[in-house]
């Protein structure tokens, strides 16, 4: 009963300015309709490394070979993953409230229009039972978030760096290759939302027309500083842009009826090939102009609608590098993308990564500690889900 409701908030965004927030949504309100803080509930722990070893010692090596064996099979497991735990940490920190599902009217995070075309909810329950059936209760959706967006990462680096090593072996090139990519280590112990914060989401999640100093601001709002902001941003090296996002870029940018100067005009052509005028009508930008459709129906049908690979060169190897390259060619896919050569001060952090592979690495992996340790939920606060997408 009092479980219900409880919330912490360790970390609290809209204390600070940010020019995202409508003023219209101000937290405090939305909250307090909701939200009852509990009377006692005594300090919060800190996050541990491996917190479950004695109450779920095999939970970590579950999770890896959970996502490893899903990955095997389906090419979207990771990015999938990756762009999960954003939009979770983003909005209230990392604790799996975008996992939600609407309840007695209120509505969900994942129905907020940012978050429409997100995917791997079905990964995380197919992780989270495979957890139920070795330890029941024990282990959060928090946790499972972060730690298989984190497998996620190093597993594009594996595969990307033994498919360089096959392609030098097969040119008689007999390099030594390190394996795997930015590892990060990640304490765990994080709790699960009992809310779900649907207009936060709506209001504060980037948006891909953002220019240059909204995606700072934003970004500064969570405590990233604009190296971190751009390393970040280097998780668009995987994955499918869907045209939807694109379209105003391709043929009618900011109302001029032609398509944005600052594109490569060959790649505006490649673009142009994958997403015709045609899909102009259908598929307005949900994030320009929020919907009411159901959230999980556009889910499922967004994977039928036409999209562009992110790594659309197939360049294969180059997690970072490739994407900051591209944007040095004013091949950026999203607007937000290329904003990031705005202005010298982030430019200089796409030349740094275009050329220094191993800087990006480290730098992606201190940002993403960082992105997984936001706005801290632990015990007794929160509690630990049994279903991903239902309060316990
Ligand atoms: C300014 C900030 C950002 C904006 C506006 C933004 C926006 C978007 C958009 C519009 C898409 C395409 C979604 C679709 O077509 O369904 C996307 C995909 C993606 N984003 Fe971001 N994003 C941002 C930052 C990030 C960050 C920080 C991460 C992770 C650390 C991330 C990870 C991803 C991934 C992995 C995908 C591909 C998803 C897939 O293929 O399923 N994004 N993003
Ligand atoms: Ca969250």
């Amino acid at each position: 009963e009092t479980k219900k409701g409880f919330r912490t908030i360790t970390h609290s965004p809209s204390d600070s300015p940010s020019i995202l927030v409508a003023p219209s949504m101000s937290r405090s309100i939305f909250f307090s309709k909701i939200a009852k803080k509990p009377e006692d509930i005594g300090n919060p722990r800190p996050l541990e490394y491996d917190f479950y070893r004695k109450s779920c010692p095999q939970a970590e090596k579950i999770i890896r070979s959970k996502v490893r064996s899903l990955y095997e099979v389906r090419s979207d497991v990771a990015p999938a993953l990756l762009r999960l735990v954003f939009h979770d940490c983003f909005i209230e920190g990392c604790d799996a409230s975008v996992l939600l599902d609407a309840v007695d009217g209120i509505d969900s995070e994942k129905e907020s229009p940012p978050n429409e075309t997100l995917k791997g909810f079905d990964l995380i329950d197919m992780i989270k039972s495979q957890l139920e059936e070795a330890c029941p209760g024990v282990v959060s959706c928090a946790d499972i978030l972060v730690l298989g967006a984190r497998e996620s990462v190093v597993l594009v680096n594996i595969s990307l760096s033994l498919s360089l090593c096959g392609l030098l072996s097969y040119l008689g090139l007999n390099l030594e290759f390190q394996a795997g990519g930015p590892f990060y280590p990640l304490q765990t112990g994080r709790r699960d939302s009992t809310l779900s914060f649907s207009e936060v989401a709506t209001y504060e999640l980037p948006n891909p027309q953002n220019d240059l100093p909204q995606i700072v601001a934003s970004f500064a709002s969570r405590g990233f500083n604009e190296r971190e902001t751009v390393s970040l941003l280097g998780a668009h090296s995987i994955g499918t842009i869907h045209c939807r996002f694109i379209l105003n870029r391709l043929y009618n940018f900011g109302g001029t009826d032609e398509p944005d100067p600052t594109l490569d005009p060959q790649f505006l052509d490649l673009l142009r090939s994958k997403c015709n005028d045609s899909h102009t009508s259908l598929s307005p930008s949900p994030l320009l102009s929020p919907s009411s459709d159901d959230g999980s129906a556009s889910r499922s049908s967004s994977s039928q609608e036409p999209g562009v690979e992110m790594d659309y060169q197939g360049r294969g190897s180059g997690f970072g590098s490739l994407y900051y390259r591209g944007l040095l060619e004013s091949k950026g896919i999203l607007y937000v993308d290329q904003q990031l050569t705005a202005e010298e001060k982030t430019e200089a952090w796409v030349r740094a990564y275009a050329s220094d592979d191993s800087l990006f690495g480290r730098d992606f992996a201190r940002a993403m500690m960082k992105l997984s340790n936001l706005g801290l939920l632990t015990g007794p606060m929160g509690q630990v889900r049994i279903s991903c997408s239902k309060v316990a």
